[in-house]
């Protein structure tokens, strides 16, 4: 059933909002436009294609048929200091969607800050981006880009799709566990224990852990051993001369198995 760019309770998560379109130019673009016209938030947005779809660092996202597109609009999410969580939160209920949708016990690792890998491939990306609105209230969109049924050839990663590992899940049953995970994923992060428990649940997954990785940040390329994500989600390397570097923003390569 699609909602046809109708508003509706969300399928899996009913408390939120859903609107489901054909094509958009980008799920992320909508949202805020949604945004800007006063919407109050909890709204997700999904899309069969998109014609500008975007990856993080000004990247395209190739947005096929078949695979999962779509995005949640947050207005002023609390706490407020705290929303670079927000996309390890993210990594970490996109994992656990994928295995209720493809009936699988961590199929996914994570790559920092929130790539999912299977057998060191890229199966998924997210993309959070945040706006301040004229009347002031902050938009925070968190957009999905999940591989169901294609990867595309050449990318700075290595690609895969469910399809490709053995697992026909469409997108719309992953979205569906991705709307209940992600909202499960909110309250935790909102509740008592604030990150410490999406922080355990990512490093649980986390790909190299303890291993030599490379950084490439905006500035330099760091490598050293990945040894923890820190209580604010940052990366910790340390270094050769038993030196310790935090990372704040980058991009992680792994050396092939
Ligand atoms: O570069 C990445 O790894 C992040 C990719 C995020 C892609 C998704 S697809 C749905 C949403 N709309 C966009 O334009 N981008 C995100």
């Amino acid at each position: 059933m699609t909602s046809q760019g109708l508003e509706c309770p969300a399928p899996g998560a009913p408390d939120f909002r859903y609107e489901e379109h054909e094509t958009v130019g980008s799920t992320n673009s909508l949202c805020f436009e949604r945004a800007r016209g006063g919407h109050p938030g909890n709204l997700w947005i999904r899309a069969h294609t998109q014609s500008e779809g975007r990856g993080r660092r000004g990247r395209d996202w190739m947005s096929p048929e078949g695979n999962l597109f779509t995005s949640l609009l947050l207005i002023d999410p609390e706490p407020v200091g705290r929303i670079g969580e927000l996309p390890l939160g993210a990594a970490v209920a996109l994992a656990e969607a994928v295995d209720k949708a493809a009936g699988t016990l961590q199929l996914v690792s994570l790559k920092w800050p929130n790539d999912l890998l299977v057998e060191g491939a890229k199966l998924s990306g997210i993309l959070l981006e945040a706006e301040t609105l004229a009347d002031g209230r902050r938009a925070v969109v968190i957009g999905f880009g999940v591989n169901c049924v294609s990867h595309p050839p050449l990318t700075l990663y290595k690609a895969t799709d469910l399809r490709s590992l053995g697992f026909q899940v469409t997108a719309e049953r992953l979205f569906a566990s991705l709307a209940e995970t992600l909202a499960e994923q909110l309250s935790r992060w909102q509740g008592p224990n604030g990150f410490e428990g999406i922080r355990t649940a990512w490093l649980n997954r986390a790909a190299h852990l303890g291993r030599e990785i490379t950084v490439r940040t905006a500035q330099e390329e760091i490598t050293g051993i990945f040894a923890d994500m820190d209580a604010r989600g940052h990366l910790v390397l340390k270094q050769e001369d038993g030196g310790q570097r935090t990372v704040y923003a980058g991009d992680v390569f792994l050396p092939e198995a």
